[in-house]
């Protein structure tokens, strides 16, 4: 049996779309809330309008992970520690893939650095790509990445992962499927931001462009490889998320640059892994100009024609 920890929008898109494969049980750490999905069958909270298939069970209690051979951790990136400070030692022994998106704050540290820390005997995976929770959900196609170190356990996931709306591509550069789903986020912002403040579609395709050069080159100093960065889980990623007002990391950025407020109990995982990328970057010795300038708008320390100003204002430079 699979199960997915997390009832937010990702984690139970994913367990209507692995139910079609088998039984899932998906956790959720608020009672509450999973006596209301029992008793509507369905997320109303944070996936409305989907019905979860019979095939999932839905509970608040961890032993059901006594019964799985495989854990999905879909919590965001900031809230992973927390998660498995507690209840890490249950994961025992078992793949563990993470499904969130970010480099944490304080470390910079990806997921699956942090289950290694947390879980013994890990085997931690990653699955990350272009895919929005409802187009999952709804059973509209997708093709992901699955990355994980081992080949054969990465064999063994992609089999039992793969659904008739989830295509899986495997890897083993685990550093390059993580870096690149982080780092794509912290350029949606950028793009929203741009696109909020009426600067245009030029504007978006320069961002997205220079973004992504600023992606491979973090990313490969970390070891990632350029074919990766090149597919699902890096370009592909940073196609979806900055030109799609599906995406949160771009509305957030979008109200950014219209000047309007945002609501802060929406994830939004680009703003906290700008924060922990300025932080590795230095210690590297990495120029990563839109990074600093989303921290800027961020933090409220910039506007966006400042912003803009200061990445068009720098030195001339080769490609
Ligand atoms: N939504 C999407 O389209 C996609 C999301 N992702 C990635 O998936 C990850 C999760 O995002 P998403 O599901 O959308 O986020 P949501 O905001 O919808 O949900 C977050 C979930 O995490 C739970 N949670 C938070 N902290 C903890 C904790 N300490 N212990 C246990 N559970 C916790 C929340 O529980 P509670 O409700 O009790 O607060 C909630 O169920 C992110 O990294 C995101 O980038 C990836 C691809 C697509
Ligand atoms: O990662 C995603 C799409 O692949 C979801 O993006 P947001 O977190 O910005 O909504």
């Amino acid at each position: 049996m699979i199960a997915v920890i997390g009832a937010g929008a990702f984690g139970t898109a994913l367990s209507i779309s692995l139910a079609r494969n088998g039984p899932v049980v998906l956790w959720a750490r608020d009672a509450e809330h999973v006596e209301e999905m029992q008793a509507t069958q369905e997320n109303a909270r944070r996936l409305p309008d989907v019905a979860l298939p019979q095939a999932v069970t839905v509970s608040s209690d961890l032993t059901c992970l006594a019964e799985a051979d495989i854990v999905l951790v879909s919590v965001p990136a900031q809230k992973l520690r927390a998660f498995l400070e507690t209840h890490g030692p249950k994961l025992a022994g078992k793949p563990v893939v993470a499904c969130c998106k970010g480099m944490e704050r304080g470390t910079g540290l990806r997921p699956t650095q942090v289950i290694s820390e947390h879980v013994a005997d890990a085997v931690p995976a990653m699955l990350t790509g272009p895919s929005f929770a409802h187009d999952i959900a709804r059973g509209l196609p997708t093709a992901l990445t699955l990355a994980c170190g081992s080949e054969r356990i990465g064999e063994q996931l992609q089999a039992r992962l793969t659904t008739p709306n989830i295509r899986l591509y495997r890897t083993t550069d685990v550093i390059g499927a993580e870096l690149g789903g982080a780092l794509k986020n912290v350029i949606a912002i950028a793009c929203g931001a741009a696109i909020g403040a009426g600067l245009g579609e030029s504007a978006r395709a320069a961002l997205m462009t220079r973004g992504f050069a600023e992606l491979v080159k973090v990313a490969e100093a970390y070891g990632a490889k350029a074919e990766t960065l090149a597919g699902l889980s890096g370009f592909g990623d940073l196609v979806l998320t900055c030109t799609s007002a599906q995406s949160r990391n771009f509305r957030f950025g979008q109200s950014i640059g219209a000047g309007e407020t945002f609501d802060s109990g929406v994830t939004v995982e680009g703003a906290a892994t700008a924060e922990a990328l300025a932080e590795i970057a230095q210690d590297a010795g990495l120029d990563l100009p839109i990074t600093r300038v989303v921290i800027g708008l961020v933090r409220d320390e910039l506007n966006v024609r400042e912003a803009m100003d200061m990445l068009l204002q720098r030195p001339l430079k080769e490609e």
